[in-house]
């Protein structure tokens, strides 16, 4: 089913663990802001709405969407910002947010292989952190306006129940 015949807003946080406890980081790209803007807001939240304390929510902005990888990749290995707020060391998932809009040239695909492939490979590497590929690859502007919080809901929303059952699944392993 394509995007078009569901709505990436639905859930339902009654079928969904307790996340009092889950520590999330969320990397931000900056490129199409307005578009990556409103998908954080549909992650976050849902992540509050589902439970999630917001001292537990760990944001960090990058540049594009190809930073995404090295973003993330920080975040995994980082014990700093729970260090501060006296939580335990590490992160138990991670969502990466980026929107890639197709331009005149190759550079779109590119773009969406690679950042595609990095954080595949972050999810297959030592930390055991699961990073969640909450990330737009679009041919207009249009669509990507319709999945952040448009016509077909929110993919934010979609990447934060995502990421609450992998969370969950990486603290019961
Ligand atoms: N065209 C888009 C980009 N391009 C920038 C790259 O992501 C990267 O920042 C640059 O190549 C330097 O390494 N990024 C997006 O997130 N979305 C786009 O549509
Ligand atoms: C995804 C991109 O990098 C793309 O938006 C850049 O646009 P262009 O291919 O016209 O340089």
């Amino acid at each position: 089913m394509a995007t078009a015949g569901k709505n990436l807003s639905e859930y339902d946080k009654n079928e969904l663990p307790d996340s009092s406890e889950l520590r999330v980081g969320i990397v931000v790209s900056e490129w199409n802001d307005d578009i990556t803007e409103n998908l954080f807001k549909g992650a976050y939240e849902t992540l509050l709405d589902c439970g999630v304390d917001e001292e537990r929510i760990f944001r960090m902005n990058v540049p594009g969407s190809f930073e995404l990888i090295y973003g993330c990749s920080q975040m995994q290995k980082s014990t700093y910002p729970m260090k501060e707020r006296n939580l335990k060391k590490q992160l138990d998932v991670i969502i990466a947010i980026g929107s890639v809009i197709r331009g005149e040239t190759a550079h779109f695909d590119f773009v969406c292989q690679g950042v595609t492939q990095g954080i595949k490979d972050l999810n297959l590497n030592s930390t055991n952190i699961p990073v969640v590929f909450c990330v737009l690859t679009d041919d207009t502007h249009e669509q990507s306006v319709a999945r952040s919080g448009g016509v077909h809901g929110n993919k934010g929303s979609e990447a934060a129940v995502v990421a609450i059952k992998m969370g969950n699944l990486k603290m019961s392993i």
